[in-house]
């Protein structure tokens, strides 16, 4: 046996512990407690884990929610739930598949259509590790819908944001993202063998950059953009891990995962004081590690790569011009016009018409 790693181990055991107790101790409580009535929130994923406990906490401080996810039993079954708890009758179940233009797209006319106002979006919903899967529209999955499907509804959704500012854009990001890095030769994972962890922490890494670009576009229009890792939080999100089914995990490692990690409605405090502080309605472009402004991983500053990335994921997803946030006014002309290199991303499979 290498004789590092018995040593390498117990390191990494302490160092996990550690980071799990440090969240577990300062998730205990949101520091804000403002209320929002007469605010509409929309928040991605809200069936389950930080994103239901997000909204029941919102609901409780008096917010119109729209409840956006792709299954719409569970999605049913939570709204009941939160307006039975909460005795807020404003909050509402919506469809939508972020692994779909099409759904995202149909979702966010309605929202347009039907709602007066959107003050607080949050782009919560996240997939982990599955295995190679794709969207409806040929992108590798986590970064379709952790990255893309966000990108596009946040972008379809921001006359409305800015209609209603002050307004607030969160985006649930992770730790993980400082191991990321972004591939644009191979986005999709086309060409090199998939590695569904580094898919995992591209798409978070994509989440800090787009909150980056995003903030710097929507610099005195009232709307802000920030993002976040919510801590360690025992939620779904772990079902593709295979954790569940090891019987080690199960038996043993399952119940310590539970007492030392946060549980969800602790996990949903970061994304609550974002979207509530009355001193953070100025605050744009920060990421937050749980509850502190943080700075994140270097190539999360890359101010390049945070560009590139917007114009690559603008061509990806069939947005025009005339549906983003622009760039501020003395760079001219919009950066998304597909060019050679963005066209080489573009899925195999092709984009529906009506895009
Ligand atoms: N838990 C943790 O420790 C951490 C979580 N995060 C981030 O927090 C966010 C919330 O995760 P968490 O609550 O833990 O995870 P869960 O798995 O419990 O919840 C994820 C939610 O996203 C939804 N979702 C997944 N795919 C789609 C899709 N294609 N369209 C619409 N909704 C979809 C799920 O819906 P359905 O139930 O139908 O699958 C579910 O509602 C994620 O962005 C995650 O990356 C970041 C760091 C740590
Ligand atoms: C432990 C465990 C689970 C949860 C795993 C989770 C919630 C992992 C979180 C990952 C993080 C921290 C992601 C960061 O971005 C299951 C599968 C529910 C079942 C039982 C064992």
């Amino acid at each position: 046996m290498n004789k590092y790693i018995l040593p390498v181990s117990v390191l990494g055991t302490v160092v996990g512990c550690g980071v799990l107790l440090k969240d577990h101790v300062t998730g205990g409580s949101c520091p804000s407690k403002d209320k929002i009535k007469g605010k509409t929130v929309v928040i991605t994923g809200a069936n389950t884990g930080i994103g239901k406990e997000t909204a029941r906490e919102l609901a409780k401080r008096g917010g119109r929610i729209i409840m956006g996810c792709r299954d719409m039993e569970k999605c049913e079954a939570a709204t009941r739930e939160i307006r039975g708890e909460t005795l807020n009758s404003q909050v509402y179940a919506r469809h939508i598949d972020l692994a779909s233009i099409k759904s995202i797209r149909e979702f966010a006319n309605w929202v347009n259509q039907e709602e007066e106002r959107v003050d607080i979006l949050i782009n919560n919903a996240g997939v982990m590790r599955c295995p190679h899967w794709k969207t409806e529209d040929g992108f590798e999955m986590q970064f379709g819908v952790n990255h893309l499907g966000h990108f596009l509804l946040t972008n379809l959704l921001l006359e409305k944001l800015k209609s209603s500012a002050p307004s607030r854009i969160i985006t649930l990001s992770s730790l993980a993202h400082i191991v990321g890095e972004i591939d644009f030769d191979d986005l999709n994972w086309e060409k090199k063998k998939y590695n569904t962890k580094m898919a995992y922490c591209q798409s978070k890494l994509a989440n800090v950059l787009f909150t980056r670009e995003l903030a710097r576009r929507l610099q005195g229009t009232g709307v802000t953009a920030n993002s976040l890792h919510p801590g360690v939080v025992a939620t779904e999100l772990g079902r593709h891990t295979g954790m569940h089914q090891s019987s080690l995990s199960s038996s043993v490692l399952g119940p310590l995962f539970y007492m030392l990690v946060k549980s969800p409605k602790q996990g949903a405090h970061p994304s609550v004081y974002l979207a509530v502080a009355k001193e953070l309605e100025e605050a744009t472009g920060r990421y937050y590690d749980v509850l502190q402004e943080k700075e994140p991983a270097p190539l999360a500053l890359d101010d390049s790569a945070a560009l590139r990335l917007w114009d690559v994921s603008a061509a990806l997803v069939g947005l025009k011009p005339a549906e983003m946030a622009p760039p501020p006014k003395e760079e001219g002309v919009s950066v998304a016009t597909p060019t050679a290199q963005t066209q080489a991303q573009l899925p195999v499979t092709p984009l529906p018409e009506k895009v």
